[in-house]
């Protein structure tokens, strides 16, 4: 039987709470102990547009507490603490992405199983971090809040997340708890941080890509840290990427295992290992440097990315190969362990970059020795609050030797665009 509780961060003092293994705590328990319940709820789209995803062995949170190999860095237990949430919030993610392709009764415009798994993410995010990492305050600048799930009409669905949260502790086993409902709505909550240049805090996008992980493609769990609006560690879990390279796959799998973990910590590198637990090994960007042999990514998306841009600066570098399209920031990923050259995104017009969307993908690329800049060449800013601010058109990321040229390509091709008639 779990010891059921609501997360409070107003009350995560000096509590005690009975657990296995027993971490250190900053929950406190709800008088209440309830048995777990059982999630088996169908969320589906029309199974018909998404491809089949198999049955696989559950991401193991559990072994991603072995000691980092950051284990020197000040920030070592702060990796450990997430790598493990993300791999949990991954296990939850997975489950929800199977039983939407699986199911064929709820019509894809339902956006109930996204937001779940949305929802289910964070709440464990925000769980693992407070019971992992208990060192100063917390802060977590996160996409998700609880403001529609404190409405009218919302009651089934909190219970729905409540039930999968739940289950998804049960079967990892890590942590003997459940969360009442009001523990769930204070657990999303715990994400509302403005961020900004001062203290740490976590940073974290539940799930990057929703349009692929409903599409049954790629979708990331990407958690940051900022320590004085320095981004020092990231994590990035990506359920459906494959192990081994996507090179010219078009980010379709290989038919070989899937479920990849990149995590990185300033100074000590970017490493790759398994979601299920594999020893994480060191990764580094690849080192071609004549663009005529350099492929790139975009956004799988049209809408996310000016493909007349991105097309035009790869046209100007001389690359041969087509893009290759992947939701998410296991773009990032996969350009850190040298699938890819070179990674385009310039999005339309009026859209602002949020900091979750690239603190933790950024970080994994520069550890792996690569450059992530904004359109003009500047270093991106993550400290002035939940959005990157002063970005300049467009974000791109390579190694060394290709992003001279590739900057000059881009200014060149921003120039034309800008120079073009309009089409009214
Ligand atoms: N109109 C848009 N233009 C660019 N990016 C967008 C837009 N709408 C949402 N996004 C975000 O872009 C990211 C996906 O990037 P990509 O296109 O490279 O796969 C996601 O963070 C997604 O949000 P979300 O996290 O809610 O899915
Ligand atoms: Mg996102």
């Amino acid at each position: 039987m779990a010891a059921r509780v609501g997360l409070s961060h107003a009350l995560l003092a000096s509590s005690s709470l009975a657990r296995n293994p027993p971490p250190r705590a900053r929950l406190l328990p709800y008088p209440t102990l309830l048995p777990l319940p059982t999630y088996r709820r169908s969320v589906s789209a029309s199974a018909s547009a998404l491809p089949s995803l198999r049955r696989r062995r559950p991401f193991a949170a559990r072994a991603m507490s072995q000691p980092p190999e950051a284990a020197g860095s000040p920030y070592a237990a702060e990796l450990a603490a997430a790598k493990k949430a993300v791999a949990l919030a991954a296990r939850l993610c997975q489950t929800v992405q199977q039983e939407l392709v699986q199911s064929d009764v709820q019509s894809k415009a339902d956006k109930t199983p996204v937001t779940v798994a949305d929802y289910g993410s964070q709440i464990l995010v925000s769980l693992v971090l407070n019971m992992e990492v208990t060192s100063g305050s917390f802060s977590m600048v996160a996409e998700e809040d609880s403001e529609d799930l404190r409405k009218e009409g919302a009651e089934e669905i909190l219970e729905h997340i409540t039930d999968l949260v739940n289950e998804t502790l049960a079967e990892d086993g890590s942590f003997n708890i459940s969360l009442s409902q009001e523990g769930i709505l204070s657990a999303i909550d715990s994400g509302k941080s403005e961020g900004g240049p001062s203290g740490r805090h976590w940073v974290l996008d539940p799930i990057d890509g929703t349009k692929g992980f409903v599409r049954g493609g790629q979708y990331a769990i990407a958690l940051a840290l900022l320590d004085e609006g320095k981004v020092v560690l990231g994590v990035l879990g990506c359920p459906n990427l494959p192990l081994t390279s996507i090179c010219n796959l078009n980010g379709n799998s290989s038919g070989d295992q899937t479920g990849v973990l990149f995590s990185a910590t300033i100074g000590c590198g970017a490493e790759v290992q398994s979601l299920d637990g594999s020893p994480p090994q060191k990764i580094s960007v690849c080192s071609i440097d004549n663009p005529v042999n350099a492929s790139f990514f975009e956004s799988y998306e049209g809408a996310h990315n000016m493909r007349d841009v991105t097309g035009s600066i790869a046209e100007k570098l001389g690359v041969q190969a087509p893009p290759v399209r992947i939701d998410s920031q296991a773009k990032y990923g996969a350009l850190a362990r040298g699938d890819g050259a070179i990674y385009l995104r310039f999005p339309h017009k009026g859209y602002k970059e949020k900091i979750w969307d690239h603190a933790a993908g950024s970080i994994v690329v520069t550890e792996a020795g690569g450059i992530v800049t904004d359109a003009s060449g500047k270093d991106l800013d993550f400290s002035k609050g939940r959005c990157l601010d002063d970005l300049d058109t467009g974000i791109v990321a390579t190694n060394k030797q290709l992003m001279p040229s590739l900057l000059k390509a881009v200014q060149e091709a921003i120039k034309e665009k800008n120079q073009a008639p309009s089409p009214l």
